[in-house]
């Protein structure tokens, strides 16, 4: 059993400016309005506790920064805004490792609701879980009032006598006016999520734009638009952006629109024209996004600037815009909060000791540094067995799944939730003939992970570059998946890959984001060389052919034919069923498999204990 060691988080605030974080290199570009931007949060609110010290700050600094920043905006007689765009559960022990009692991301959803959030919506994860769906309508969209703004999904709600009533989960739009007397209209879509539990309804963004609300709330020209949504910014078969801009445009051709997306963890900037800007801001707490308009009170809307940063989330960051002396009380106590939370999740409590790092990004997944590797040739084979089975094994993950890198040294709790956040179990399929197994990793990778979102939306599917992608040839329901790990992998190594072959002198700098994104000048803060990134697939699994089982199963026949062992059990995480189900029928006729084929393989073990069972025995 894991022993609890006096071992300590590392400390939560980032080391003065004597350690080896870089500060952002120019001031940020105020406009008349501001607005700062968070998402995709996954719980990360203690911030990076290890090895990266440019994401170190934590929420307690975001605080502080944002409201030193919203005095600073009164100063100067201009609007700041504070927005966020979804996903703050899955992906940190903070949420993820909430005690019983309450449902994951409860506390963290009272250390959300201490940020002044001018308009705050949902994300996809939010609604996995019918219970942290509840939890997120009788909490934080409550704390919130109008500001909690979901334009297109709805909850249905069991009273204490069984009535059942479908309420939306938050306000459908936002009209307001701005400290400075700006009048704005803001909107909350999330994309076409269909994933989500029962309970929950998501209505197309490409349909929202046409019900009388939406064309009712559009009538009045505001000052600016304001769409807060957890839906990619690039035209990926499941973001809608240019549709609800093209439905305001309609009816107001001019007006600055202001977009806030998220759900694919990069750091980007595009234009749906000269008159608006879509930003979103990264992932984990890594960054804060900042845009700024200039112009937006004149009639003349030729001379609309606007402008973008993507600030590095550390305290060299917030001194450098904010002042030195930026903390304020209630970012103190936060800060300090934050380090009880985590003794009280035990979220110190330390499985092991990691003897090397394992990236996700940046090896490929076949070098002994990847985590993929680590995990199907260490950790599945010693950990996901059935001795009383008579068939080797071999297990598939999705490698959406993983979430982060190891980094050497001690293995806690709050590593578990952050690498594997999911309660997914390890199901199998029983005795599939070798042919058909050996050609499943293969056909899996090539029609990629089952959609999250349906795709009938009306943007086209294209590439970063808005090239379409080029399309399978195989017709296969799946073909063509986005999936936001991969989206996101490709980014890191598309920039990787563009910047290491034209920089100089870059060995100077710090490792972090080098953004390639759509709008004009450079948007990262502070200048870094990039963090090796190269592809990675979808899909990765156990050795090929597996080894024989050393299998206590009495062979069903002692003559144990060649028949026999020319059968493989496929495992795999039920969040992936329906990926496997599809393939094993696209690739044979033979028999159609269905969820009557589909058994738990190991009930002892989950995504989310995995790697402290394997920490336990290997690194302790
Ligand atoms: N139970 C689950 C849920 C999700 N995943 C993986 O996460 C991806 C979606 O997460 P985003 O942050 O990208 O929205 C999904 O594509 C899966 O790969 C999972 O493995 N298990």
């Amino acid at each position: 059993a894991a022993v609890q060691l006096p071992f300590e988080l590392g400390p939560l605030q980032q080391p003065d400016s004597s350690s080896p974080v870089a500060n952002p290199y120019r001031q940020l570009p105020w406009g008349d309005v501001n607005i700062i931007s968070t998402t995709d949060t996954h719980g990360w609110l203690m911030g990076h506790q290890r090895q990266e010290a440019g994401f170190s700050g934590d929420w307690g600094d975001v605080y502080s920064f944002v409201a030193r920043m919203k005095d600073e905006a009164r100063r100067r007689g201009v609007d700041l805004l504070l927005v966020d765009s979804g996903d703050r559960v899955d992906g940190n022990g903070l949420v993820d490792g909430e005690p019983a009692g309450h449902v994951k991301g409860w506390t963290a959803m009272s250390y959300f609701a201490e940020m002044p959030y001018d308009v705050i919506t949902t994300g996809n994860h939010e609604l996995y879980k019918y219970p942290v769906a509840v939890a997120t309508y009788n909490k934080l969209a409550k704390h919130y009032g109008e500001r909690y703004v979901t334009s297109n999904v709805n909850l249905t709600l069991n009273d204490q006598r069984g009535k059942q009533r479908t309420v939306s989960l938050g306000n459908k739009y936002r009209k307001f006016k701005t400290e400075q007397g700006r009048t704005v209209t803001a909107f909350g879509p999330l994309f076409d999520f269909k994933a989500h539990a029962a309970g929950i309804d998501v209505q197309a963004p490409h349909e929202m734009v046409k019900e009388p609300w939406f064309l009712d709330a559009i009538a009045e020209e505001p000052s600016f638009f304001l769409l807060v949504g957890h839906m990619s910014i690039r035209k990926e078969p499941d973001s809608e952006w240019s549709t609800i801009v093209k439905a305001i445009r309609e009816v107001h051709p001019h007006t600055p629109i202001t977009v806030f997306g998220g759900h694919h963890h990069i750091r980007d900037c595009v234009r749906e024209d000269s008159n608006s800007m879509s930003l979103a801001a990264g992932r984990y707490m890594e960054t804060v996004g900042w845009m700024s308009i200039k112009g937006i009170d004149s009639a003349d809307r030729s001379n609309l600037e606007f402008h973008r940063r993507y600030l590095d989330q550390n305290r060299n960051t917030y001194k450098y815009h904010a002042g030195d002396d930026f903390d304020t009380k209630k970012g103190q106590s936060i800060t300090k909060s934050l380090t009880q939370t985590a003794k009280d999740f035990n979220l110190t409590l330390q499985f092991g000791v990691a003897p090397q790092s394992y990236y996700l990004y940046r090896h490929p997944h076949t070098s002994d540094k990847s985590i993929l590797k680590l995990l199907t040739d260490k950790v599945l084979p010693l950990l996901v067995t059935r001795p009383d089975r008579p068939y080797p094994s071999l297990t598939i993950l999705n490698s959406g799944s993983i979430r982060f890198d190891i980094f050497k040294g001690p293995f806690t709790r709050n590593d578990q939730w952050i690498i594997l956040p999911f309660t997914n179990s390890f199901e199998y399929i029983p005795s599939v003939p070798r042919s058909v197994a050996a050609k499943l990793l293969p056909y899996l990778n090539l029609v990629g992970e089952h959609h999250l979102a349906s795709l009938t939306s009306t943007t086209t599917t294209t590439s970063s570059d808005d090239e379409p992608l080029p399309q399978l040839s195989i017709a296969h329901p799946h073909a063509q998946a986005a999936s936001v790990e991969l989206l996101y992998r490709r980014r890191l190594a598309e920039e990787y890959a563009a910047s290491s072959s034209t920089s100089t002198g870059e060995e100077k700098l710090t490792p972090g984001y080098v953004t390639a994104d759509k709008c004009s000048e450079l948007g990262d803060d502070t200048l870094h060389r990039p963090i090796p990134a190269v592809w990675q697939p979808t899909f990765v699994s156990t050795a090929f052919p597996p080894p024989p089982p050393s299998t206590n199963a009495s062979s069903s026949s002692s003559s144990s034919s060649e028949e026999e062992e020319d059968k493989i059990d496929i495992v795999f995480f039920d969040f992936i069923q329906p990926d496997i189900l599809s393939a094993l029928n696209a690739l044979q006729k033979t028999k159609t498999f269905t969820e009557g084929d589909v058994s738990l393989f190991v009930g002892s073990l989950t995504a989310n204990t995995l790697m402290q069972s394997y920490a336990e025995r290997e690194w302790s």
